[in-house]
């Protein structure tokens, strides 16, 4: 039987309950089987994370804990060099015959979606849910003309077709990100609205994050 699984991909540095909320509210509108958070190994347009890929995905292994239908997907970390979106898609449909990849990105990176690597080819391999993010909305960027060519209006037209397609979701907006939270953690305020508090845990004993 045709296996269903979001890959919401990102540097995850440190996760954070935004992240945690888009993926259960992904899998569940979406009815998909489950959601793999694929930490990247080296991103592709950022410096690289002053914190390690191992210690990102040991904090994304403690904020999914509690959810079943949420793994983490090791495809990124297991490889050297920059993590290209479309490398990875590619090896997952490879190694995955029989399941149905559907790419989870926010707003923001669909806004700047086509200076992704090979962008098309990350279209052959899976469909595209776009998470609104405060700050970021469809008129801006590459959305519109993405949208204009590739978009769906509900899950049926997703099922219809096996890739190619994007669906823009209506999930609660939660108003974090990694960049923000690292700088209250440098200037030592409370985190414990934004993060799991193993995570927070995590960071707090091996000291991450400080000015
Ligand atoms: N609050 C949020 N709501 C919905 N999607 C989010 C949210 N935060 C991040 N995302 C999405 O999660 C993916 C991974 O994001 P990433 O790990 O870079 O976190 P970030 O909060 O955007 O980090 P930074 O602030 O460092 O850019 C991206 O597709 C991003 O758009
Ligand atoms: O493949 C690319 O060219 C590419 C460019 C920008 C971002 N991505 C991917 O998009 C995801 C979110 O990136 P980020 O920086 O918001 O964490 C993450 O999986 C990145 O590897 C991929």
């Amino acid at each position: 039987m045709t296996k269903h699984s979001g890959i919401f991909g990102g540097t995850f540095n440190p996760v954070h309950n935004g992240h945690i909320a888009g993926a259960r509210f992904v899998q569940q509108r979406c009815k998909l089987d489950e959601v793999r958070l694929m930490p990247c190994h080296l991103p592709p347009h950022r410096a690289t994370p002053g914190v390690s890929g191992e210690q990102r995905a040991a904090m994304v292994q403690l904020a999914i804990a509690a959810y079943p239908q949420l793994a983490l997907e090791r495809l990124e970390l297991d490889k050297t060099g920059p993590s290209y979106t479309v490398d990875s898609m590619r090896l997952l449909s490879e190694r995955e015959p029989d399941t149905r990849f559907y790419f989870i990105i926010g707003m923001d990176s669909l806004c700047y979606f086509c200076s992704w690597q090979d962008w098309q080819h990350i279209l052959q391999y899976c469909h595209l849910l776009v998470c609104q993010r405060p700050g970021y909305s469809a008129d801006q960027g590459d959305a519109p003309v993405l949208l204009q060519k590739y978009g769906v209006a509900g899950l049926s037209g997703l099922r219809r077709l096996r890739s190619g397609r994007i669906l823009l979701l209506d999930n609660p907006i939660v108003d974090l990100s990694a960049s923000g939270i690292r700088q209250q953690l440098q200037s030592g305020q409370d985190c414990s609205d934004s993060l799991d508090p193993a995570v927070l845990n995590y960071i707090q004993q091996r000291q991450l994050y400080q000015a």
